[in-house]
């Protein structure tokens, strides 16, 4: 039996908190990365993705898409952890916060993809506009609104987990990689809009020193270091 393929861009994207999951599971898998965009397109031509998007995994001789019902199937592999818990309250509250991550990127997601796949229907320079103001928007009132939330769901969970479960969730999987990336700045070029959100930081320290995700990233430049000064 080969083991599942992972296939996605050679970038953390979508496809990082799936790895990460994987490699916190303790579960081999294969990290295939396109190695340009034409071997995707190839792929998405070729009708194998359901809905034409990575990431995708190979199991065997299925392919299973939709990155959260990916995490939630490796997460089935482990039944005995919390990455999916059996409970199904416990199951409901994963699920929102995996929801809530969706619903926080759903603007930017649009819009940076009007102006990349074929679904421009503003020219260059309304499209920049526009995509300025999603962003502006974004660092202003939305992601600080969805941490309000955030940390509001993790303190009323009472672990040191976002949706209260005893050990990390796929939730937890989901934001963490997303919640570095606004630390970064990655996505909205505002890296200091997690600086008000110090649990999120305390939460973000806690799941990459997790040791087998440390581990996963020692030999590569990746920062683990959320205080003001890792960032630089
Ligand atoms: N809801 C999907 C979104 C997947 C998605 O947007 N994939 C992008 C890359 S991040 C993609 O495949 N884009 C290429 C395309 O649509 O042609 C998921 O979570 O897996």
């Amino acid at each position: 039996m080969s083991v599942p393929k992972l296939l996605y861009f050679d970038i953390p994207g979508k496809a990082e908190a799936i790895r990460l999951c994987f490699t916190y599971a303790g579960i081999p898998f294969e990290d295939y990365r396109f190695k340009d965009r034409e071997e995707f397109l190839a792929m998405k031509t070729s009708g194998k993705l359901v809905f034409g998007q990575v990431p995708a995994l190979e199991v065997e001789d299925v392919i299973l898409t939709q990155s959260t019902a990916i995490l939630r199937y490796v997460a089935k592999l482990k039944a005995e952890s919390a990455l999916y818990p059996a409970d199904p309250i416990l199951a409901a509250r994963v699920d929102a916060i995996c929801d809530q991550e969706s619903d926080a990127f759903m603007g930017l997601r649009v819009a940076k993809y009007k102006g990349r796949f074929g679904f421009k229907f503003l020219e260059d320079d309304k499209f920049k506009e526009q995509l300025d103001d999603t962003l502006a928007n974004l660092n202003s009132e939305v992601i600080p609104r969805h941490l309000d939330a955030l940390v509001a769901a993790l303190k009323a969970g009472g672990t040191d987990w976002l949706a209260g479960t005893k050990g990390p969730s796929i939730a937890d999987f989901c934001w963490a990689p997303v919640l570095k990336g606004i630390h970064e700045g990655k996505f909205t070029g505002d890296a200091k809009v997690l600086d008000a959100f110090p649990d999120l930081v305390a939460f973000l320290h806690k799941f990459y020193t997790l040791p087998a995700i440390a581990e996963y990233y020692k030999d590569t430049p990746e920062t683990i270091d959320f205080s003001a000064k890792g960032r630089a």
